[in-house]
């Protein structure tokens, strides 16, 4: 990426760009790089909207691949200019074994930092989360936080661990020789809970309101409220910052940013009515309608249940003790880190974000797609 070549064309891997951020990084590389000449896509299941991508004036491949093996790494890694890794196991519900999570998270992490250090790749952007910071296991609220507000990060759960110590891996990464002699670059983007076309919990919630006749039951106090981020401004914080890596090294190297948006601050399930509501579901009571003592008592049978059927099926509802301390903790996020270091704004007002998650949620709710 040197000066001499304004026009030249850059080479991009987006790991996991299949999932649910991921295919929206994808679109955005396409719709807002210009410098993008190649596009390798990399992940473990490939999604059959890539083949529409290949008849564009950009060059994308499909790598199928798993983060896990370092040698399908490299080969993707090799020849990139910049890495937006993405790809994770994200899994607060114990369908994957703590294990899994750790191997793909966090071993999957160092094979992408060692892959840019082996072949010469100089710019990461790592895919983080809030939950790198918290909720913690003593349910501290998160208020209007930035960057550098106090926290006692505590974690006990295998996701925020493995994504802790990945964020972790990726930003004492900044600064290591790769091939060639140059430093690598990193940084690492912390979304707030992502909302938007392709939510699969959305839906989840959508269909379950459908089968209560309409109705969704609230279980959480509407004060408790979650700092939530539209999945297309995620991905042009990731493009922007993949962007403005190399002009702004010095500053942007080795740092964290929340992502954030205009999206207005609310409780888990208020927040998801503005969507849900549109589509004809209703929030049923203005105060939890079960006591949160019984709450915690059916999260614990749901542990137990979980543990006890696991040789038979996988029993993994949405209501456990951690997703529970979850919609009950504070977490909401306020900053400008990302404005005054490269001069992110979001890409979709908060209308126009509703709108496209509404109608995203009407043309496939209630479909099997
Ligand atoms: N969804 C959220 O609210 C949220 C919030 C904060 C951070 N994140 C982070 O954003 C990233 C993307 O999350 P998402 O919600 O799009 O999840 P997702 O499950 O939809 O996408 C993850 C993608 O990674 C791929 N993947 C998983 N294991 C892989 C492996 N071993 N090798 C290659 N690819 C693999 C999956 O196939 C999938 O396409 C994750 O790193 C996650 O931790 C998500
Ligand atoms: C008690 C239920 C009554 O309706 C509500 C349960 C809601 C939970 C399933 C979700 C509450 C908070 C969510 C998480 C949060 O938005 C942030 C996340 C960070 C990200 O890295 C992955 C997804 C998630 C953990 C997200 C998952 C679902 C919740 C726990």
């Amino acid at each position: 990426m040197a000066d001499s070549a304004q026009a030249q064309k850059l080479v991009y891997l987006v790991t996991g760009g299949c999932g649910f951020l991921g295919e929206h990084v994808v679109r955005m590389l396409l719709q807002r790089e210009p410098r993008l000449g190649e596009l390798r896509v990399f992940d473990l299941h490939l999604g059959p909207w890539l083949e529409e991508l290949k008849t564009g004036p950009v060059r994308v491949t499909a790598i199928q691949g798993d983060v896990t093996q370092a040698h399908e790494v490299a080969a993707a890694v090799a020849g990139a200019h910049v890495v937006i890794h993405t790809a994770g196991l994200v899994d607060v519900f114990g369908r994957a074994s703590p294990k899994t999570i750790h191997e793909v998270n966090v071993q999957g992490t160092r094979n992408v930092i060692e892959a840019c250090v082996q072949t010469g790749t100089r710019f990461l952007v790592y895919t983080s989360s809030m939950e790198v910071v918290g909720p913690n296991t003593k349910g501290h609220p998160f208020y209007r936080g930035n960057e550098d507000t106090p926290y006692e990060a505590v974690h006990r759960h295998p996701y925020p661990c493995s994504k802790a110590l990945a964020e972790w891996l990726v930003l004492e990464a900044n600064g290591r020789k790769v091939c060639g002699g140059l430093p690598l670059v990193t940084c690492a983007l912390r979304p707030t809970g992502i909302y938007g076309e392709g939510h699969q919990i959305m839906r989840d919630f959508y269909r379950q309101g459908l089968r209560l006749g309409g109705r969704l039951f609230r279980a959480i106090p509407a004060s408790v409220e979650h700092g939530r981020v539209y999945v297309g401004n995620v991905a042009w914080m990731h493009v922007l910052a993949a962007r403005e890596l190399e002009r702004r090294a010095a500053r942007m190297g080795g740092q964290v940013y929340f992502c954030y948006d205009g999206s207005p601050y609310k409780s888990y399930e208020d927040f998801n009515m503005e969507f849900l509501g549109p589509c004809g579901l209703r929030l049923v009571g203005t105060r939890p309608l079960v006591p949160y003592w019984l709450l915690v008592f059916l999260a614990a049978l749901n542990v137990l249940l979980q543990w006890l059927l696991r040789p038979l099926l996988l029993y993994a509802p949405l209501l456990n003790p951690y997703t529970l301390a979850m919609a009950n903790t504070t977490f909401t996020v306020s900053t400008d880190k990302a404005q005054r270091h490269f001069g992110y704004e979001p890409l979709f007002s908060w209308e126009d974000s509703r709108t496209r998650t509404i109608l995203w949620v009407q043309a496939t709710g209630g479909s099997a797609q």
